[in-house]
């Protein structure tokens, strides 16, 4: 069963570690680094306070695993309690250096290549595979400078789009796993902020690395062993074989590709006919222009003037990652549905307000997770902590591009370590949110079923602009007309929705077009 998903809505690119997760080098190596510690601990004189004892798999992943050779060599000695200068690059094979047995350690590893060959696992080229077709872009990291030889070998190159190996990490001169240089320079390389993208580690200093940089999924594969050195690590989830990831279902569409929504009016208006509508709308960034404080942002008299024509003949919801009373003030309009904090708290025309129940139950986190990110986003100028009631935004709009990444480390960071919360992003925003199975998608349909406004004679019109709507476009996409404002902030990114508006100007007007319909029937 499936237990570790890849939203192409959300993830552009993934990341995978070569050794053990996509192919079995990782015992080659093994051996290698046991042939050559062995022999080298045998030759060498015991003196007082050495550890002579073999090499062990422990060894190999505690000290040697996913580290550039040098650092392994120098590290397990260490662990040994014996200390090697590091020494230089141009080292014979063999000499008491770190470079020079790191050398050793590499001839042993190419011998036994050539000899045993390279065994893929299917389990990652069927993801791969599966990836490529969502049109993920695919990296592959590795601190072996063997690796354009072993992806040859294993005939497994042309999966990638990009290689950021040993012998580039040297040449840019990234320092190896667990900082998250290589992972940060794959994506820098495929375009992707970390915040979309995965990684696939099966060390323990990867997923370290991982971590550290901000990446929205990190999949810890423990093939053999227990998976707790990796969820300890700070894996999202560890899985024994890829097979348990799956690539979500997604929209097909890119922003570019979704027709004008204006442009195609004819076409929605013979969807409308005969039929009641129900507008379910999102408000920053839909109704309302961005603006850089949300303190500022209003809705335009204009849009205001057409959602009351609207709901005079037809239900109008507005589903808002805004606070409940925030997004009420800002829209000022009596007789409408209200859904605030992503949906998780709902207030019909009446006023009655309906909480998640379960979301209650991570009050006392969202509370500590506002104090830490209070204290410790306080140094960086321009970060913006939001606390609504059911969730806590992030906003870095206004934050100097280079303390980006560290902004959305930290608020990845405590919401790791807060187990009632999960992470969601959006426009130069990262949020906080209850951990249950709850979103716009979710209080959309709650919406429509609960309270009477679905009906045969009914369709859904959902507009937004955001990741956090595509679960609302993805709900109504079989029954249900889905409109997406188009923002560049991230990329040509897919979409659920049907048609597109160009920005909250546009929608104003279509939704302009909606209402003379509705009086006109
Ligand atoms: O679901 P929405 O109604 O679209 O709310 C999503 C978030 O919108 C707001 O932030 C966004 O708009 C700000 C004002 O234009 C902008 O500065 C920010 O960069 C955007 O992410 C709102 O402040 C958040 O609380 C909502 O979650």
């Amino acid at each position: 069963m499936a237990t570790t998903s890849i939203d192409p809505c959300r993830h552009r690119a993934v990341l995978f570690d070569m050794d053990g997760v996509l192919t079995d080098t990782a015992k080659v190596h093994a051996a290698a680094w046991a042939r050559l510690f062995d022999l080298y601990l045998a030759d060498r004189p015991p003196p007082a306070r050495e550890d002579h004892r073999s090499f062990t798999d422990a060894d190999y992943l505690r000290h040697v695993d996913g580290k550039p050779r040098v650092n392994g060599v120098l590290d397990f000695l260490c662990s040994r309690g014996i200390d090697l200068p590091r020494g230089a690059p141009d080292d014979e094979a063999g000499i008491e250096t770190g470079h020079g047995l790191g050398k050793l350690k590499d001839r042993y590893f190419r011998e036994a290549l050539a000899t045993g060959g390279v065994e893929v696992f299917d389990d990652a080229v069927t993801l791969i595979e599966s990836l490529r077709r969502h049109h993920i872009h695919t990296a592959v990291i590795s601190a072996s400078r063997n690796c354009a030889l072993v992806l040859e070998q294993a005939g497994i190159a042309d999966l990638f789009d990009i290689r950021v190996d040993g012998v580039l990490a040297e040449e840019l001169g990234l320092p190896g796993k667990p900082d998250p240089a290589v992972f940060l320079e794959a994506a820098r390389q495929l375009d992707t902020p970390p915040s979309a993208g995965v990684v696939v580690e099966d060390a323990q200093s990867g997923v370290h690395a991982a971590r550290a940089g901000g990446f929205a999924l990190v999949v810890g594969v423990a093939r053999t062993g227990p998976p707790g050195r990796l969820l300890d690590a700070g894996a999202d989830a560890v899985v024994s074989t890829l097979t348990d990831v799956a690539v979500a279902e997604s929209a097909e569409r890119r922003l570019s590709e979704v027709p004008d929504g204006l442009e195609h009016w004819d076409e929605i208006a013979d969807r409308l006919r005969g039929h009641r509508p129900v507008l379910l709308l999102d408000f920053d960034g839909t109704l309302a222009p961005i603006r850089n404080d949300p303190a500022k942002v209003t809705m335009p008299v204009r849009t205001r003037e057409v959602l009351q024509r609207l709901a005079r003949h037809c239900p109008v919801a507005i589903i808002s990652g805004r606070d409940l009373h925030d997004v009420r003030r800002r829209v000022r309009l009596d007789g409408l549905w209200y859904a605030g904090s992503h949906g998780f708290e709902l207030a019909g025309p009446g006023d009655e307000s309906i909480a998640q129940d379960a979301a209650e139950s991570a009050l006392p986190d969202l509370d500590e997770a506002e104090r830490l990110l209070t204290i410790e986003l306080d140094p960086i100028a321009g970060v913006l902590v939001d606390r609504k009631r059911f969730a806590l935004a992030v906003h870095y709009r206004n934050v100097r591009p280079d303390d980006v990444d560290h902004v959305i480390w930290t608020v990845r960071r405590i919401g790791d370590w807060l187990p009632a919360l999960r992470i969601a992003h959006g426009r130069r925003v990262v949020e906080l949110l209850p951990n249950i199975d709850w979103n716009k998608g979710r209080a959309l349909r709650w919406l429509l079923d609960k309270t009477g406004l679905a009906a045969t004679d009914v369709t859904p019109v959902f507009a937004g602009d955001d990741y956090t709507d595509e679960d609302a476009l993805h709900e109504i996409h079989d029954d249900g007309i889905g409109i997406v404002v188009r923002s560049a902030e991230h990329g040509d990114r897919l979409t659920w929705a049907h048609y597109s508006v160009e920005d909250p100007r546009s929608l104003s007007a279509l939704l302009t077009r909606i209402a003379s319909a509705v009086d006109a029937s």
